[in-house]
C-alpha cells in the first residue's frame, strides 16, 4: 500500500519518519541556509544551464505540488558546472508556498522565510533514468530559487495561466514551449550543500544548489498558487498551501559558497 503522506497535522513533516525513518537520516534537506558560516570555494564552477523549450512535456497536479516535466530522452535540457561532476538532465520543476506570504519556502536564510520556492530537479546521466539516479548519492541536482513579493512576474505568469487546467489533484494537462531558464535571476551566484529530496522517500540523493539572488512574486500572483487544491475531484476542497518541509538538522555538514 502506497504510504499517504501530505502536510496536515495528521500526516504532516513530524509524521513522515513513521513511514520513512530516512527522515531522520544525516543528509536532510531542506536546511537554514546562515551566509555568515558558508564557506566560500573557490574551486566551485559557474553553473552551466542548457534548457530547450521543445523539451516542455505537461503540467500535473500531482496532490502535493504542480510540476512541469519535461522530456528526458536525450541531453537538450541539462545542468552542469557548479558543485557537479558531468551533465544532469532536467526531470521536472515545481513549487512550494505559504497560506500567507510570511512563510512557504523550504530552506531559508538565517531563518527568513519566502512566500515560495521553486525547485528545477535534474538527475545524474551516469545512471540510465531518473529512477535508478533517484537511489543514489550523487544522482540527483536541484536547482532551488526563492521567489520574494514585489512586481508582478511575467515569466511566471505563463505557468501561472495553466493552472485553471489542473486545479484538483491528477489533473494534467499538455504544457509546451517554455524555457525554465526565464525563471532564474540575473546572478547565478549559490549556495551548495548534499541533502535530500525535501518529500517523502527524502531519499538523500541531492546536490542542493539554491540561488542567492531572489526572483519576484506578486500577491495576486501567489493567490494563484494558492488557489490549487490537495483534494481530487469529488472530494472535499482542500487548498493546496504551507506544502513546504521545515528546515532539518545540519549534522556537520558543510555549506559551501560560489561567491564571496
Ligand atoms: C520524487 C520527485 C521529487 C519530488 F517530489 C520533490 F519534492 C523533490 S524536491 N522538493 O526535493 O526538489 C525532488 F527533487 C524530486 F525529485
Ligand atoms: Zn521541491
Amino acid at each position: 500500500m502506497a504510504h499517504a503522506w501530505g502536510y496536515g497535522p495528521a500526516d504532516g513533516p513530524e509524521s513522515w519518519a513513521e513511514s520513512f525513518p530516512i527522515a531522520n537520516g544525516p543528509r536532510q534537506s531542506p536546511i537554514d541556509i546562515v551566509p555568515t558560516q558558508a564557506q566560500h570555494d573557490p574551486s566551485l564552477k559557474h553553473l552551466k544551464l542548457k534548457y530547450d523549450p521543445a523539451t516542455t512535456k505537461s503540467i500535473l497536479n500531482n496532490g502535493h505540488s504542480f510540476q512541469v516535466d519535461f522530456v528526458d530522452d536525450d541531453n537538450s535540457s541539462t545542468l552542469a558546472g557548479g558543485p557537479i561532476t558531468g551533465i544532469y538532465r532536467l526531470r521536472q520543476f515545481h513549487f512550494h508556498w505559504g497560506s500567507s506570504d510570511d512563510k512557504g519556502s523550504e530552506h531559508t536564510i538565517a531563518g527568513t522565510k519566502f512566500p515560495c520556492e521553486l525547485h528545477l530537479v535534474h538527475w545524474n546521466t551516469k545512471y540510465p533514468n531518473f529512477g535508478e539516479a533517484a537511489s543514489k548519492p550523487d544522482g540527483l541536482a536541484v536547482v532551488g530559487v526563492f521567489l520574494k513579493i514585489g512586481a508582478a512576474n511575467p515569466r511566471l505568469q505563463k505557468v501561472l495561466d495553466a493552472l485553471d487546467d489542473i486545479k484538483s489533484k491528477g489533473r494534467q494537462t499538455t504544457f509546451a514551449n517554455f524555457d525554465p531558464k526565464t525563471l532564474l535571476p540575473a546572478s547565478l551566484d549559490y549556495w551548495t550543500y548534499e541533502g535530500s529530496l525535501t518529500t517523502p522517500p527524502l531519499l538523500e540523493s541531492v546536490t542542493w544548489i539554491v540561488l542567492k539572488e531572489p526572483i519576484s512574486v506578486s500577491p495576486a500572483q501567489m493567490a494563484k498558487f494558492r488557489s490549487l487544491l490537495f483534494s481530487s475531484e469529488g472530494e472535499t476542497p482542500c487548498c493546496m498551501v504551507d506544502n513546504y518541509r521545515p528546515p532539518q538538522p545540519l549534522k556537520g555538514r558543510k555549506v559551501r559558497a560560489s561567491f564571496k
